[in-house]
């Protein structure tokens, strides 16, 4: 069954564009990744999904129901961790997380401790005097307290240390195997690669691609930059499957895909100072591999 399902899709805000004709699904149990750069669309998006805004045209549901009109009974059984989180700054972390609570007939307080703890949050201090990666902690705490069926975060990570963004992930998989779907918006795809079974691409407003991660890194490049002791003939790597070859001074650089093998072996056998393997990022890969689709 379909947790989340987006049809034709549109916002404008006056004359700019937000999304345009975006359609997709989250199907339930699926880790879903929404990534795409700054002002591509998927606050947009979510916002709509939460009828925190209204579209232009289109239609969204979730659990079925449609997103306007069953907004109320729909946000109970829902998780939002919003991109930017505010708060009452006077107030102490429980109270602001035990009022978060009253929203639902639960009693949530166990869940909170625990959360709490395993995010290290101090529940007595007061908001105000929290970091910003504290209070994102608080938000996530204040999305995840009630159990929800279907967990929406808008770039979550921003904000927390590396080794908090694992226990976060740690906890995401969990509630997932639970069975919790969740949708998770973020503009770093090594992230999304982590944690996400399927991902929808979007750039300037509209849907480019939705691909299955696996599918994503079979066909992803690789880049390449070799720094070796002497200036080598760049054409020792003129090989099927590279592009963008560069050199700069004993630099070079290039991007691969395909079978590894044989460029180690070609590496292997020059006189190398230092080398790099890198994931590209966003923008490469929307410029590279998704020029079509563009
Ligand atoms: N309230 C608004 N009024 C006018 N334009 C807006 C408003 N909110 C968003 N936009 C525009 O809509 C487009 C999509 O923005 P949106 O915030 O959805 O992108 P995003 O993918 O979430 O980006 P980011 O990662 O920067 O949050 C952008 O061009 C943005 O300038």
């Amino acid at each position: 069954m379909s947790v989340i399902e987006v049809n034709g899709l549109t916002k404008m805000y006056g004359r700019t564009k937000g999304i345009e004709n975006v359609s997709f699904s989250v199907e339930e149990g699926e880790i879903f990744g929404f990534i795409g750069p700054n002002g591509a669309g998927k606050s947009t998006t979510i916002r709509t999904l939460l009828s925190l805004i209204y579209p232009t045209s289109g239609s969204a549901s979730i659990f079925g129901k449609d997103c306007m009109k069953h907004a109320p009974e729909i946000k109970k059984e829902i998780g939002y961790l919003p991109s930017e989180v505010f708060y009452y700054d006077n107030m102490k972390v429980i109270d602001l997380l035990n009022y978060s609570a009253s929203f639902y007939k639960k009693d949530c307080s166990h869940r909170i401790q625990e959360l709490a703890d395993r995010m290290d949050l101090d529940l007595k201090k007061k908001i105000d005097d929290l970091s910003f990666g504290n209070k994102k902690k608080v938000g996530i705490v204040q999305g995840l307290l009630h159990s929800p069926k279907l967990i929406i975060l808008d770039e979550p990570t921003s904000g927390l240390d590396p080794l908090m963004q694992q226990t976060f992930f740690e906890l995401l998989k969990e509630e997932n195997q639970k069975g919790a779907t969740i949708l998770f918006s973020s503009h770093i795809l090594s992230e999304v690669q982590r944690l996400c079974d399927r991902v929808a691409i979007i750039k300037e407003g509209s849907l480019i691609k939705v691909e299955k991660i696996s599918t994503l890194k079979e066909n992803n490049y690789k880049k390449f930059k070799i720094e070796t002791k002497t200036k080598i003939d760049p054409n020792v790597f003129s090989k099927a499957g590279i592009k963008e070859l560069k050199t700069e001074g004993n630099v070079i650089s290039f991007l691969f895909k395909g079978n590894l093998n044989p460029i180690l072996k070609e590496i292997a056998s020059l006189d190398v100072n230092n080398l790099w393997i890198e994931e590209p990022d966003l923008e490469e890969i929307f410029m590279h591999f998704y020029q079509r689709e563009s």
